[in-house]
């Protein structure tokens, strides 16, 4: 057995931990990063961008079925190629991770250690059956990996995962998509667009990010209006078939139908990696969930030595949240006991549908009912939107009773990646409505829709 001592260990060279792992060297610190999966990261090998670069394509090939509706004409007919597509995307997908695995080439051999690391008790992890590493900190940068509920077991080996998917040489027949959640309206309609023959079944009337009432069944119809898409599905039954997968599905008029797919993808939610972590060796106090209770400005767990950071801590699985708590973590690491918090910054988080979902600041749900008023924009009618035939969504604004301050939004609409932006950064800054109204507005353009939406709020707060 190899032994090892460094002042920081950093357990997964996923985007946190090379954000911590950085952070440490930069602080003069002894370091190690212990990566038991490949390298590349999630976010560039199976999540951000290739998800990113299969929508592309099926944004490419949507544009063509409005054609008509502006007066051009298309003779002959379009053909999706599901082998270029995938071409595409494997090859863009390859570059992206080349220049992370380039930037791990970059770090000393001494520096890295391959294997699973898990916890013998504080100060020691045991990494596959050849390393003990002894550390004076820890970082738990460990990732998520998709949840699979039992039921969806039963497809056995037509059961995938988003990574199964970016790994494809052509597209399939057809797909069936359990969980309308973020990845799976991202992944199912660029499937559809591509020409799959694509279900989504959800539970509970989930949909997107979303926690307005409204905006759920906005999104609900309007994806549905596109798609099937059930988003309380009773499924009866999965099995899997010689060529493919059957599900049985009991509608709400009590018929039992049956469907026949070529494969099922659980998009059904993602869990922490911290299960055979050894974390019960340590000091750390556990929540219900096994992740660790850390304090999301320092990313310390409790008082003691080890921090968390990234998807491993479920609390913002989103990669720019990765990024900053990884370096949070780093710097932390380096200073500790002396930790400080770091900058986080407001919220916000954008599903790459179109039309595109988005969520800033608080959610409906986390703001206490009779606390505030919403301000409302519908993209129907707005000018803008209609011009370019995207006049689809629903914008809800939230402001604060008696400050008029800014607190959050929840929003579906064309290209809304932007408004969440202006809103995110306006809510940072500590805006109002009445301040956020004085700021200018273009015209046409899609933001005068949140001008309407702020002057609703303005007279809902004059009302109040
Ligand atoms: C399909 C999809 C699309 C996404 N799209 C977006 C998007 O558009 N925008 C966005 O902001 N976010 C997106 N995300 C989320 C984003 O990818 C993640 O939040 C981010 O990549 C998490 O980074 P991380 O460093 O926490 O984890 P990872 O990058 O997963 O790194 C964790 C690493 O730890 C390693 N590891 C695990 N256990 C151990 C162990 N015991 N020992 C050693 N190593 C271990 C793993 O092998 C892995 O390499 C998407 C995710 C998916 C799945
Ligand atoms: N654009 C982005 O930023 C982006 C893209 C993809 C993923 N991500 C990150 O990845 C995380 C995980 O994404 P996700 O889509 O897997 O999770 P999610 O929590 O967004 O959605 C899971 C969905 O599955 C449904 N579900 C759960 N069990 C089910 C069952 N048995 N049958 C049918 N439906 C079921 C839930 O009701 C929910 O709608 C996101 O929260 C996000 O942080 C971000």
């Amino acid at each position: 057995m190899k032994e090892m001592i460094v002042d920081v260990a950093v357990i997964g060279a996923g985007t946190a931990g090379l954000a911590a792992y950085r952070a440490a060297i930069a602080g003069g610190k002894s370091a190690v990063i212990i990566e038991g999966g490949p390298y590349g990261t999630t976010c560039a090998r199976v999540g951000c961008m290739p998800s990113k670069l299969l929508i592309a394509a099926a944004e490419a090939a949507h544009v063509t079925e409005k054609w008509d509706a502006f007066g051009i004409r298309l003779d002959g007919r379009v053909r999706i190629d599901g082998q270029a597509v995938m071409a595409r995307v494997r090859s863009e997908r390859d570059r992206f991770v080349g220049f992370v695995v380039r930037g791990v080439e970059s770090i000393p051999a001494e520096h890295k250690l391959r294997g699973y690391a898990s916890f013998l008790d504080d100060h020691s992890l045991q990494v596959d059956g050849h390393t003990v590493v002894t550390f004076g900190r820890a970082v738990i940068a460990t990732g998520s990996s998709p949840a699979i509920p039992p039921m969806l077991k039963a497809a056995g080996k037509r059961l995938i995962v988003n990574d199964d998917v970016f790994d494809w040489t052509d597209l399939p027949e057809s797909v069936a998509v359990f969980g309308p959640g973020v990845i799976g309206l991202e992944l199912g309609q660029a499937l559809h667009r591509l020409g799959v023959r694509v279900e989504v079944f959800g539970r509970g009337h989930f949909v997107g990010p979303f926690s307005d009432p409204a905006l759920k069944a906005y999104a609900t119809n309007a994806f549905a209006e596109e798609f099937p898409l059930h988003a309380d599905a009773k499924v009866v039954s999965v099995e899997e078939r010689p060529e493919g997968v059957r599900i049985m599905q009991e509608l709400p008029d009590d018929r039992v139908v049956t469907k026949d797919f070529e494969w099922v993808i659980a998009a059904t939610g993602r869990t922490p990696n911290v299960k055979n972590l050894g974390l019960e060796n340590t000091s750390v106090t556990l929540g219900t969930n096994g992740v660790p209770e850390f304090d999301r400005t320092t990313m310390q767990c409790g008082s003691t030595h080890i921090f968390i950071a990234g998807d491993a801590n479920n609390d913002l699985p989103l990669l720019h949240e990765a990024a900053d708590e990884g370096r949070i973590a780093g710097e932390n690491a380096v200073r500790f006991p002396a930790v400080q918090p770091g900058l986080r910054r407001e919220p916000i988080a954008v599903v790459f549908s179109d039309p595109q979902l988005a969520t800033v600041g608080k959610r409906f749900a986390d703001l206490a009912p009779d606390s505030f008023v919403t301000g409302e924009v519908s993209f129907e009618d707005q000018g803008r939107s209609r011009v370019m035939l995207r006049n689809k969504g629903l914008l809800h604004v939230y402001a604060e009773k008696g400050s008029g301050r800014l607190l959050g939004c929840e929003m579906m609409g064309p290209d809304v990646e932007h408004l969440a932006h202006l809103l995110a950064w306006a809510m940072q800054s500590g805006m109002t409505v009445q301040r956020a109204l004085e700021m200018p507005f273009y015209h046409p353009v899609v933001e005068e829709g949140l001008r309407t939406a702020l002057r609703d709020a303005a007279a809902k707060l004059a009302a109040a």
